[in-house]
């Protein structure tokens, strides 16, 4: 099957995004790994599908699957690529674009300097919803949501801070991110059986209370150069913590983004940059 895409990228997070509001495609969680495959495929983080709108007062249906082929609950750096494709393409004239993920609808603005700012929800820390099941970690050691020691296999407890963006997220505090064993731990936790639907893994550096540096090992992806979600679960995970203001810059591999957020209840608003690399067709195996 020949198909069009659009290859994107946000803060380095890459993207393969296709127009499915004429016509579905129906791909294969074969033929997504495919796409994002960087040997024998296009490749990418994500793959994004623009989908018709699903009901009333919402512009657009927003898919994500990751490279691994799964379909997950949202992407940050994908939304703000979102909202420039659908504008590039004429899909809409709107600066201000609604669109509704499998369990949430987000905001996505566009900004006069080309960046997009996203309303990103309120985070979760209910933990069945995020969904973590800490059932199997020692209770002695259970600590409050921001230090649930996770054992490893080598017998190591790494203490993370569990919340959801909508995704699953563990975010570890690190002294130094650069220096952080993202390639070796990540995969550790992200599997870790409290996470029955697997775990994106944040290395979070505080270097000041507006600064950040983040690398983040994603579920289904590995370790990519920014994670839109990840940025906004660790920022919240370091202002509940008690040692971040409401409004941070956070340094990833792949640019900056800015997230902010005050308090229980309210949205994380994230911004940051969102670029249009190429344009490609393909022939996608069957
Ligand atoms: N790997 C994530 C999805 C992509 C998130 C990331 N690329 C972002 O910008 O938020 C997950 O499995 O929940």
């Amino acid at each position: 099957m020949r198909i069009r895409f659009t290859k994107m990228q946000g803060a380095g997070n890459d993207f393969v995004v296709l127009d499915e509001t004429r016509a579905p495609l129906n791909l294969t969680t074969a033929q997504y790994r495919w796409l994002a495959d960087r040997h024998f495929g296009v490749g990418a983080d994500q793959i994004l599908s623009v989908r018709p709108s699903p009901a009333p007062g919402i512009d657009f249906e927003y898919v994500i699957h990751n490279a691994d082929g799964g379909e997950v609950e949202h992407c940050g750096n994908g939304a703000r690529c979102f909202v420039r494709f659908v504008r590039e393409r004429g899909l809409t004239d709107k600066s201000t674009v609604r669109v509704r993920t499998v369990n949430q609808v987000l905001e996505l603005r566009m900004l006069p300097d080309g960046r997009v700012t996203v309303d990103m929800g309120a985070p979760v820390f209910e933990l069945p919803q995020v969904p973590f099941d800490p059932r199997g970690l020692d209770p002695q050691a259970h600590g409050d949501w921001a230090r649930w020691p996770l054992p490893l296999p080598d017998g190591r407890q790494v203490p993370a801070a569990v919340l959801s963006m909508g995704n699953p997220h563990a975010v570890l505090e690190v002294d130094d991110a650069e220096r952080a064993p993202v390639a070796q731990l990540g995969p550790l936790v992200e599997a870790h059986p409290a996470f029955p639907r697997r775990v994106n893994v944040g290395f979070m550096q505080v270097r000041s209370r507006d600064a950040i540096t983040l690398r983040v090992w994603e579920r289904g992806a590995g370790e990519t150069l920014a994670c839109g979600t990840g940025a906004c679960a660790a920022v919240v995970a370091g202002i509940r913590l008690g040692r971040l203001d409401s409004r941070v810059e956070v340094q990833t591999r792949g640019g900056v983004l800015t997230i902010e957020w005050r308090g229980i209840g309210s949205p994380v608003l994230m911004t940051g940059p969102a670029a249009t690399v190429f344009e490609g067709e393909v022939e996608i195996p069957l």
